[in-house]
């Protein structure tokens, strides 16, 4: 349950579905029916009225405004356009309605307790302007609960992007699979609690459609997951290396490799520069400690081949050093994280990173939004939406982007893609991007494919702030870990 549908691949899934033998009037009065199930569950709502916009999306709505009428609710309906002007499916579920159709233009939400914004849903194709924006910005401006018929009409399913306006619901009922825009912000919040209803539409489609969006959740890549076994090695759990920065940058890595060896690599090495050293040594019992202080050194220590899982960024200095750092980490079966200074050392040089990362078996970049736009910039647009800008950075990089925020985008080269919608806001917080690229660190080094790892690491990352709680700090990250591991081990039936 982890696809989802952009508007075009929704409309598909209507059509198959369709062709398989389900008329779409049935899928309307499912979806109408459960939105009337939503309304009817709302506490003290006896007054409620239903805004219909010209597609489908009102044609839901009519359907609604039947059911809930026949439930003894007092129902008003108001239709954005002319109900001469129906067609379809839509203007089959108009005819079957008795009550009264008003102009939406004149609507007055005040004798309402609840409104169904029933008025745009996939079929959005440009900015709400005129009367339906002046219609959606009244119902916003209203203060009365909404509930939203697939989408809060003026976000873009594809993107979450708000087109021109938009109402903030109190719930979201969407209906077969959840879409981009459920999950992107500011689609996200506006759509308060989201819903899926089934329609009827077989899950069989998706085979047809081979969606490429997923939500990042466990079902997404726990099946390549490095759960350990019994008869597990350390050497089997992989040997990472973090790469330090000097001493009053050193936090950084430390962060990195308390994150990497939390996340079950089996053995962690920092390579620090000497200064550093004592810190790095001191600081967990667990860690071992090697003196890196440029690209030779580092590739001194990666001849041990067990060595296959590298970070470095972090704390690292931008410059030529630290390019150079990153040509000797990559090289044949090596899995890289780069982040931060490793990133913004390759400012401007997409091409010189991408020739780098080509030699590496998997890589991963974390960037936040400036880091995304001083190494992509030249090759993604900065108006695209995230989605896109993620899959294009991947594809011209070669390796997986992360690109960070409230709703992270992992995308792969291959066009596979995951938003997150797990993060709370308190773990915008310094050194918890250190943490991040740790934590990915640990699961390569156990074997994980980068896509997958990737994801795994987002969605862990955000389930141990949840599990911290308000008030954390970086530090705390890798600490909550084993908590997180332990419930999701659990429901995988693996403890
Ligand atoms: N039979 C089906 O295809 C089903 C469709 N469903 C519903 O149908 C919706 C999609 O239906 P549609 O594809 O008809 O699309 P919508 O009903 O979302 O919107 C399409 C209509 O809005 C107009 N429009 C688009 N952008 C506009 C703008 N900015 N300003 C003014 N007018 C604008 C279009 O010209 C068109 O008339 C889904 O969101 C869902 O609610 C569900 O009933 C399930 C079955
Ligand atoms: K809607």
């Amino acid at each position: 349950m982890t696809h989802l549908l952009d508007p075009q691949e929704m409309a598909r899934a209507d059509r198959l579905a369709m062709e398989w033998g389900t008329a779409g009037i049935t899928l309307m009065d499912k979806a109408g029916a459960a939105v009337a199930d939503v309304v009817a569950r709302r506490p003290l709502v006896t007054r409620v009225t239903i805004l219909c916009g010209p597609g489908n999306n009102g044609g839901d709505g009519f359907v609604a405004a039947r059911l809930l009428a026949q439930r003894g609710f007092r129902v008003r309906l108001a239709l954005l356009g002319d109900r001469g002007r129906l067609t379809g499916d839509a203007a089959q579920a108009a005819e079957r309605w008795r009550g009264a159709v008003e102009d939406a233009a004149a609507f007055d939400p005040e004798d309402a307790d609840l409104i169904v914004d029933a008025l745009f849903g996939a079929g959005l194709t440009r900015d709400l302007d005129g009367v339906a924006r002046a219609v959606v910005a009244r119902m916003a401006a209203s203060g009365k609960p909404v509930i939203a018929v697939d989408l809060p009409s003026g976000v873009d399913g594809a993107t979450g992007a708000v087109r021109g306006v938009a109402a903030q619901a109190v719930e979201t009922v969407t209906f077969f699979r959840r879409k981009p825009g459920h999950l992107l912000l500011p689609g996200r919040t506006l759509c308060g609690k989201l819903r899926v209803a089934d329609i009827g539409i077989p899950d069989l489609v998706l085979d047809e459609i081979r969606p490429k969006t997923s939500a990042n959740e466990p079902a997404l890549w726990l099946p390549a997951f490095p759960i350990p076994s019994a008869g597990g090695h350390k050497y089997a759990r992989g040997h990472a290396v973090v790469v330090s920065g000097g001493r009053w940058t050193a936090g950084a890595a430390r962060l990195a490799a308390r994150a990497c060896l939390r996340a079950g690599a089996g053995l962690v090495t920092v390579g620090a520069p000497e200064a550093a050293l004592p810190m790095h040594a001191a600081s967990y019992a667990a860690l071992m400690v090697r003196p890196v202080e440029e690209a030779s050194d580092l590739r001194h220590l990666l001849e041990d081949r067990r060595l296959s899982a590298i970070v470095m960024g972090p704390g690292l200095g931008v410059g030529a050093t630290t390019r150079d750092l990153v040509s000797a980490a990559t090289g044949a079966g090596r899995h890289l994280v780069l982040d931060a200074d490793a990133l913004t050392s390759f400012a401007g040089d997409l091409k010189g990173l991408a020739d780098v990362v080509g030699s590496a078996a998997g890589t991963v970049v974390t960037p936040h939004e400036g880091e995304f736009g001083r190494l992509f910039g030249d090759v993604v647009s900065a108006d695209a939406d995230k989605l896109t800008r993620a899959r294009t950075a991947a594809q011209a990089l070669g390796g997986v982007v992360v690109l960070k925020g409230a709703d992270t985008v992992v995308a792969a080269p291959d066009g596979r893609a995951a938003i997150a919608a797990n993060a709370p806001p308190y773990l915008a917080t310094a050194g918890a991007g250190d943490v991040l690229a740790g934590i990915i660190c640990g699961l390569l080094a156990q074997g994980m494919p980068a896509y997958e790892a990737a994801a795994a690491g987002v969605w862990l990352h955000g389930e141990a702030a949840r599990a911290f709680g308000p008030g954390l700090i970086a530090d705390d990250l890798p600490e909550a870990l084993p908590g997180v591991y332990r419930k999701l081990f659990e429901e995988a039936g693996a403890l």
